[in-house]
């Protein structure tokens, strides 16, 4: 079974348009466990533009109350704090979410666009990594489709790679002439990773169009979604979009 871990990080966008708690995020990300979603997902950025420590927090709660639900913290471990926002590690070893996915994202970032390149980064980043797991926190990078980047997650201590999604979802949606060749390169990445020992992760820009063939990757065990399953859940209910996308992850 692929689980679903919704990202919450577009539902906390909307309520910081505005003054106050609403839409409230914490009551959001319960009505996606009740409408069967395995896990949830946020992504707290250093300018605080969606989630916030604070959410973090009682996400991390929600999640601990619910048997057998994950709660997965994604975030950059180098960005500089900004404002009152703690630091990624400070923030999961405080809160011990089940899952943190390191994302080399810089602060002046639109969203996610690459993977780590570990060839720069890996060094430093492998003592954050035995830290985490450390403290029992199962670590993911997320991770372009390259055989000899994963590898080096795995040589760095990783439990898993999150495949970035985003280059098959544009060409998906463009109907350009390479869809099979970047899935083709998603499925080998995802088998090298599991000859590895590594886990299988996947996400950004995944959608009710382009998850199906996502059935199909080698041994993927987890999604996150986030953008467009909220896009749907306007016209749809956010109950009924989870279980649209679950639905889609089963096959049914
Ligand atoms: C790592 C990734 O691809 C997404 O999880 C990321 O959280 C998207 O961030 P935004 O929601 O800020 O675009
Ligand atoms: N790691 C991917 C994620 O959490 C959500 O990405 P998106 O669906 O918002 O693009």
């Amino acid at each position: 079974m692929i689980a679903l871990s919704v990202n919450l990080n577009k539902i906390a966008l909307i309520r910081n348009s505005r003054e106050g708690s609403y839409p409230d995020v914490v009551a959001h990300g319960r009505l996606c466990l009740d409408a069967g979603a395995q896990g949830l997902t946020v992504h707290p950025r250093p300018d605080q533009r969606h989630i916030r420590p604070g959410d973090v927090r009682e996400l991390a709660e929600l999640c601990r109350s619910r048997e057998g639900i994950e709660f997965n913290v994604e975030g950059n471990p180098f960005a500089e704090p900004l404002k009152d926002y703690p630091g990624l590690i400070p923030l999961v070893l405080e809160t011990r979410p089940d899952q943190c996915t390191l994302v080399p994202d810089s602060n002046d970032q639109l969203t996610s666009d690459h993977g780590f390149d570990l060839k720069r980064d890996g060094a430093r980043l492998k003592p954050i990594i035995a830290e985490l797991k450390a403290a029992k926190v199962r670590v993911s990078l997320f991770m372009d489709s390259d055989l000899e980047q994963i590898t080096l997650a795995g040589d760095v201590g990783a439990d898993r790679i999150e495949l970035y999604t985003g280059p098959y979802a544009e060409a998906v949606a463009r109907q350009s002439g390479d869809i099979d060749a970047i899935f083709t390169a998603h499925s080998a990445a995802a088998e090298h990773a599991r000859q590895l020992g590594l886990g299988v992760n996947a996400g950004h820009d995944l959608n009710l169009i382009n998850l199906p063939r996502y059935r199909t990757l080698p041994g993927l065990q987890e999604v996150s979604i986030g953008h467009a399953l909220t896009v749907d859940a306007i016209s749809m209910g956010l109950d009924n979009a989870v279980t649209a996308y679950l639905n889609c992850l089963s096959g049914n």
